[in-house]
């Protein structure tokens, strides 16, 4: 490999490139945020710049922008085109529905909106991220600044009752203070260990009023892009109902391993 790549970020690379063979040129893409994302706006502005490749894209957090921008993948708002062809983003935990749990980065509402606004939605990810039951990631759920601690009592009780393990909440915090998402909410971390109904547990989530999403992800991702640090990748297609294996060549791509 052309750069010493850590295995983690290798399957990364190799998910993200692997998600490049769905983009043609003319689409809108929705850009997700993340530390795999970031691999996927790399390998983008590679196409953009050496192949020609025509996108939009709009891109799902202010981090997310910042970083199209600087890497030369034009632009826009989701209002500005309405519809998008494609969402490709990561995600923290991914079930063999393709259920996921999203939001450890902080832009789950964004990113959902995007995502729902696509045809389609590719997750990336590693194969750390791939699980047999939700769960061990805690659920970021987003809520209302004003009333936040009376949210988090009503979210307890919903836990109380709820097909869960683990009952725990946290307020995320960044520099010692409550973190405020892009749309300028606080997010909740549930640490439930265990989550037995998605489903179930998102509508009673969305009922409280201080709720404004949850990072659960439920009928929306269509294609799971998993890869291995030797740059082996699953493709599991949901629509299809295939599950294909594909390989990424690893340390072809000087140009996108400078540009770290
Ligand atoms: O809010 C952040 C997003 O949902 C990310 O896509 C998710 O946290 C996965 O991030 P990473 O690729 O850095 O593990």
């Amino acid at each position: 490999m052309s750069a010493n790549l850590s295995p983690i970020d290798a399957a990364k690379y190799a998910a993200a490139r692997k998600a490049c063979d769905y983009v043609e040129s003319g689409m809108k893409i929705g850009l997700g945020t993340g530390s795999t994302a970031a691999w996927l706006v790399r390998c983008l502005a590679e196409m953009v710049r050496e192949d020609g490749l025509k996108i939009t894209g709009v891109p799902t957090s202010s981090r997310t922008a910042e970083m199209a921008q600087a890497a030369g993948i034009p632009i826009t708002t989701l209002d500005e085109v309405g519809r998008l062809d494609l969402t490709i983003d990561g995600a923290d935990e991914a079930d063999g529905n393709l259920t996921l749990i999203k939001g450890g980065g902080g832009a789950l509402l964004q990113e959902k909106i995007v995502a729902t606004a696509s045809e389609r939605m590719i997750v990336i990810a590693d194969t750390t991220k791939r699980v047999e039951t939700l769960g061990a990631f805690p659920l970021p759920i987003e809520v209302v600044r004003f009333g936040w601690k009376s949210t988090r009592e009503a979210v307890a009780e919903i836990l109380s009752a709820a097909d869960v393990m683990d009952t725990k909440i946290t307020l995320r915090e960044a520099d010692g203070q409550p973190y405020v998402t892009d749309e300028g909410h606080h997010i909740l971390d549930l640490h439930l260990g265990r989550i037995g109904a998605p489903g179930r547990l998102a509508q009673s989530l969305l009922s409280l009023p201080g709720v404004v999403e949850t990072g659960l992800f439920i009928d929306i991702c269509d294609v799971l892009i998993t890869g291995h640090g030797d740059g082996r990748v699953e493709i599991r297609d949901l629509d299809a109902g295939t599950v294909t294996e594909d390989r990424v060549t690893l340390g072809a791509d000087d140009n996108i391993f400078r540009a770290l």
